[in-house]
């Protein structure tokens, strides 16, 4: 007999685990491990993923007492290896197996079981299919056929057909009714017929010119010790981690192509991250350039047939490299000996919702699991990765740094300005570029080059403040301050999309919701301001390419904009943090940064880690081709070491002063840090749980090896969101500390409690 260790598919806290099902001889065929199956569980029906298959029970288990798997619902969609990584990120991060499974399930499938209306448990299955196209091409007798005279549309159906195969809908849209056609003259044996899978979310080609990834002549010395590094990691086969730690520009992704090329030679296969707002049109048309057919993308901006056939062509082993986001990690890919985390650094590589996973500390499990390598790139690695090189290992594998401190071929970093807006003088009241800045992009207009324009956004939307009163209205559900729109004259909560109208000083309506008076006016620049200021400062022959959440919401909206971009003569890119990363336009000279230092303002450790980070990525920019580039950075903070450091381009001076005030504070990469959130909609109930949970933690923590910081339970500072009220508590932990695990257990430790909820967020990236 064999039995099934099944995870039920019913995420709670109370019942997470592995249990034993018998396997039927019926299903003696089909029940293998990565298989979704239907169970009985606690007197109902369950869904549940099968983690292995064993042929003993473990000691003390009583196989009458032991129930059958009762159906297999869905074939093998992981196998041993992503089993035990599931198991891995619900032990790390405190959540439910069966939540990590699911990360791992073909995508655009949704199995449940729910109660009907008579109380019965019913299963549900909602599945992504593959779907077929029709083609047609002429038979060895059709190709001698001439359709007579009147027969138009049988004429230009043969004669489209007389040059090769084709799809049926490509057909009807050039011949009208072409479908009828080609099957009257399939029955007469003039055309044959065939079924053919089609393959969703190949994308369309681009025009982009940096699409595409020519093999340099020669490679610079920092990638070849960097691919030297790499291959040797890849060779060890046991998960040692290379941080590529490459300035803008140095040629990081052709050190990934070369050395996926190289395990492709050894049969391997390779799996790349990329933080999804970089996910262009670019980086995917790089490894396209090179890979051709062997690669799938898959990120969240298809649609689920697309992802599905994505995934599926890993799982059926026609692709071996697969490009994607945070996801990605978890595609079906046979025999991987490489996983690559670009920009490794992003904050958007922690999830926010259970499983509140980091990408690259699961892509280093991944590798050790696989006996593969991993390879971290970024021009501004992060603190934790450059302290763990430091140390030459983590977690028992080699940590090793390589350095690429210069670009290829002749060009430099750009030169780079500090402009200190409290000393300078706006000549033009309230303009939102110095003069320094407004020069530049007039110098850059007259001689046709190209400029990019950042708006730091976070933390910084436009909003409205009464002058007399002081007060900005907040969301009344959440306490967030609403964002003023100033095209729709509404007012906008960013947290739960709640809107108003409402016009600002000095339309004549306007009031302050506090004091009534008539003084309630836009305060800080959205992108469209700074739009509307371009275009009235620069000639009308210069084009005004604004990109942000509200000009890429359509698909393909990004792509259709860099193009633009990319093909105009002389054109300004203005946009928020989406255009910082990754794009490659070697005809940018100048890089301005209207408001550098918003994101310092922010309540949360890692705040200046995360300027530093955005003004060196937008500052890259500049100078990629032959002209040299310039940057212009305006800040209220100029002394600030993560701004100074910027324009030297001497990452020593902030990181000194960043580790110091870490050190002090016990912050990562010298601690481990969870976030516990609870929320709920009485105040009293989330206070009193809160109290509870810190008062089990700090009981468990006493006279632990190492230092351990409770702090809390203090109000949030998005103290309510959608009318719940939050409080959290924080941890900090030894950094080798099985912080999940412990927390895992004093929650579960205490009684239940309906009504409120708890996130644990373990090396939490959100604090607020
Ligand atoms: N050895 C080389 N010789 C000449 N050109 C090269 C070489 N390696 C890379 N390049 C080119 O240099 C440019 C920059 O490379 P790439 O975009 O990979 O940089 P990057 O390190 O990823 O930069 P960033 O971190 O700023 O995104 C690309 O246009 C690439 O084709
Ligand atoms: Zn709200």
């Amino acid at each position: 007999m064999r039995y099934a260790k099944v995870v039920p598919d019913i995420p709670t806290r109370a019942i997470d685990g592995c249990f034993d099902y018998a396997i039927p001889d019926a299903l003696a065929g089909s029940c293998d491990v990565g298989c979704t199956v239907l169970v009985s569980f606690a007197h109902r029906l369950a869904v549940g993923y099968v983690v292995d298959v064993v042929s003993e029970l473990a000691e003390g288990v009583n196989p009458l007492r032991v129930l059958p798997v009762e159906r297999v619902l869905a074939e093998p969609a992981f196998d041993r290896v992503g089993a035990r990584l599931a198991q891995w990120m619900a032990a790390e991060y405190a959540a439910p197996a069966s939540v990590c499974l699911r990360l791992m399930l073909a995508p655009g499938q949704t199995t449940r079981v729910h109660k009907d209306e008579a109380g019965e448990w019913r299963l549900a299955v909602d599945r992504t299919k593959a779907v077929d196209d029709r083609w047609a091409q002429l038979s060895v007798t059709g190709r001698g056929f001439v359709p007579r005279r009147n027969a138009s549309r049988q004429r230009r159906v043969v004669e489209a057909l007389a040059a090769g195969p084709m799809r049926v809908a490509e057909l009807s849209a050039m011949v009208p009714g072409a479908g009828s056609v080609v099957t009257a003259l399939a029955k007469r044996g003039l055309v044959e017929v065939e079924h053919r899978r089609r393959i969703r979310g190949v994308g369309e080609p681009t025009s982009l010119s940096s699409a595409s990834a020519p093999r340099p002549d020669h490679l610079t010395d920092g990638q070849l010790a960097a691919l030297d590094a790499i291959a040797r990691a890849t060779d060890a086969g046991c998960g040692d981690v290379v941080l590529v730690d490459g300035v803008t520009g140095s040629g990081k992704t052709e050190v990934y192509l070369d050395a996926i090329e190289r395990v492709r030679e050894r049969g391997r296969s390779a799996i790349v991250l990329v933080p999804e707002i970089s996910l262009t049109a670019q980086t995917v048309g790089r490894f396209r350039s090179r890979f051709g057919d062997d690669v799938a993308i898959l990120h969240s901006r298809l649609s689920s047939g697309e992802r599905f056939d994505q995934w599926d062509l890993a799982r059926s082993g026609r692709v071996h490299v697969v490009v994607g986001a945070r996801s990605a990690l978890f595609a079906p890919l046979s025999n991987v000996g490489l996983v690559i985390v670009d920009e490794e650094h992003e904050g958007s590589y922690k999830q926010d919702q259970a499983p509140r996973y980091h990408a690259r500390e699961a892509a280093a499990e991944l590798a050790r699991l696989r006996g593969a390598a991993l390879v971290l790139g970024s021009a501004t690695p992060s603190l934790e990765s450059l302290e763990r090189c430091r140390a030459g290992s983590w977690r028992g594998v080699r940590w090793t740094r390589v350095s690429m401190p210069e670009r290829p071929g002749g060009s430099r970093l750009p030169s780079v300005r500090i402009i200190d807006m409290r000393s300078t003088f706006s000549p033009k009241g309230g303009s939102v570029f110095s003069s320094p800045l407004r020069d530049a992009l007039l110098d850059r207009a007259e001689k046709r080059e190209k400029s990019v324009l950042l708006l730091n956004r976070r933390g910084f939307a436009s909003f409205l403040m009464c002058r007399e009163c002081g007060c900005v209205p907040t969301c009344p559900h959440c306490s967030t301050a609403l964002t003023y729109h100033e095209r729709t004259h509404s007012l906008a909560c960013h947290t739960c999309g709640s809107a108003w109208p409402v016009r600002a000083y000095p339309d004549p309506s306007t009031k302050c919701p506090n004091c009534g008076s008539r003084y309630l006016a836009q305060y800080g620049v959205g992108t469209q301001r700074v739009e509307d200021e371009l275009r009235m400062l620069l000639p009308e022959d210069v084009d005004v390419i604004r990109m942000d959440a509200d000009t890429t919401a359509t698909k393909g909206a990004h792509t259709r904009l860099l193009e633009q971009f990319d093909a105009s003569e002389c054109a300004v890119l203005v946009g928020t943090q989406m255009i910082a990363k990754g794009l490659d336009f070697p005809e940018v000279t100048l890089v301005g940064v209207v408001n550098a230092d918003t994101t310092l303002k922010l309540p949360d450790f890692r705040a200046a880690e995360r300027t530093y980070n955005l003004l060196e990525q937008v500052a890259g920019r500049a100078g990629r081709g032959e002209r040299p580039g310039e940057v212009i950075i305006q800040t209220y903070w100029a002394t600030h070491p993560a701004i100074s450091a910027v324009a030297t381009h001497d990452r020593s001076s902030y990181l000194g002063y960043e580790l110091e005030q870490r050190d002090e504070a016990y912050y990562p990469p010298y601690s481990r840090l969870a976030n516990l959130t609870l929320a709920g909609l009485s105040e009293r109930a989330v206070r009193e749980r809160a109290s509870a949970l810190a008062v089990k933690i700090r009981a468990r923590v006493e006279g632990m090896e190492g230092e351990w910081e409770v702090l809390g339970p203090a109000e949030c500072v998005r103290s309510k969101v959608k009318d719940r009220y939050r409080r959290h508590i924080v941890v900090k932990a030894p950094v080798d500390a099985e912080l999940g695990p412990l927390l895992d257990e004093c929650a579960r430790a205490l009684p239940a409690c309906k009504g409120v909820t708890l996130a644990i967020d373990v090396d939490a990236y959100d604090m607020l």
